[in-house]
């Protein structure tokens, strides 16, 4: 089949979700955002603000943690994404590496690769040697030790195997939230490094980053979540510029010194 034209391919529309867990705890509000086929568009925001809420909204895992979305829509597509069908979002390209790196620590790294494609079962033997060739490429150090234990490999090797993982499963938009948390600045970079990889293969990315410097020299686009809505938005490098984010995200005051 031929690869569609570019302004036909998929992208992500976030329109005006609220999510709510349970009865009453509200998370998100009227949240807009789209992913355009091929970018990088980056979430920034506090502890708490709904940045891996609206990853989960999106890949389908909500129900999981009693949420839901309770109004908008969320399209990929021509697929409609309800919050709570993950199986969905990976049949139609969506894939979420969760925060916290959690891979399977009692398998190996081969098999948690392994698991990464389950579930496509209309998929050819072929595509999964692609996708693991892609992993094994990108990652030299998991070619290295297929048969370690993945609960004994180093923080910044386990986020590389959850990446991993997530690529097994062919996505075209990879959810990415906080990659780097915990990492020494080393192992940030060669995330980094690997991010912009994934996306200069084609596959767009949704990153949810603490590390607002990161993030914003990832992206293209950029969105600022507090207390569940949407405060800023533009183009990562205009917001790089903005006050507020210098001051509350990139830890530098007006004057453009770093904060104390
Ligand atoms: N399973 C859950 N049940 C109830 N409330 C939840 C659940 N998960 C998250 N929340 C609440 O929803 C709000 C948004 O949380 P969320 O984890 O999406 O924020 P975040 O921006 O990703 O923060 P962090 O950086 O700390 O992960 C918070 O008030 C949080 O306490």
């Amino acid at each position: 089949m031929p690869e569609a034209p570019p302004d036909e391919a998929p992208a992500l529309h976030v329109e005006e979700i609220d999510v709510t867990y349970g009865r009453a705890l509200s998370a998100l509000r009227s949240v807009s955002l789209t992913v355009p086929h091929g970018g990088v568009v980056a979430l920034l925001g506090a502890n708490g603000a709904g940045k891996t809420t609206l990853l989960r909204a999106v890949s389908g895992t909500l129900r999981l943690h009693r949420g839901a979305v309770t109004a908008g829509r969320i399209r990929y597509g021509d697929t409609v994404l309800d919050g709570r069908d993950p199986v969905a979002a990976v049949r139609a390209g969506v894939v979420q590496v969760p925060e916290g790196r959690r891979v399977f620590a009692g398998l190996s790294v081969d098999e948690n690769l392994r698991a990464g494609g389950l579930g496509l079962t209309r998929r050819a033997p072929a595509q999964t040697r692609r996708a693991r060739d892609r992993v094994l490429t990108l990652f030299p150090r998991l070619a290295e030790r297929p048969h370690q234990a993945a609960g004994l490999l180093s923080g910044g090797e386990q986020q590389m195997l959850a990446i991993g993982r997530a690529l097994m499963a062919s996505p075209r938009l990879l959810l990415l939230d906080e990659p780097s948390l915990g990492l020494a600045p080393l192992m940030v970079d060669r995330i980094a490094q690997v991010v912009r990889e994934i996306n200069a293969q084609g596959t767009a990315v949704l990153l949810v980053e603490q590390n607002a410097g990161m993030a914003l020299s990832l992206a293209d686009h950029a969105h600022v979540l507090e207390v569940g809505e949407v405060r800023l938005s533009g183009p990562a490098a205009e917001l790089a510029r903005t006050d507020a984010v210098r001051r509350l995200y990139l830890g530098e005051t007006t004057d453009g010194q770093g904060a104390a």
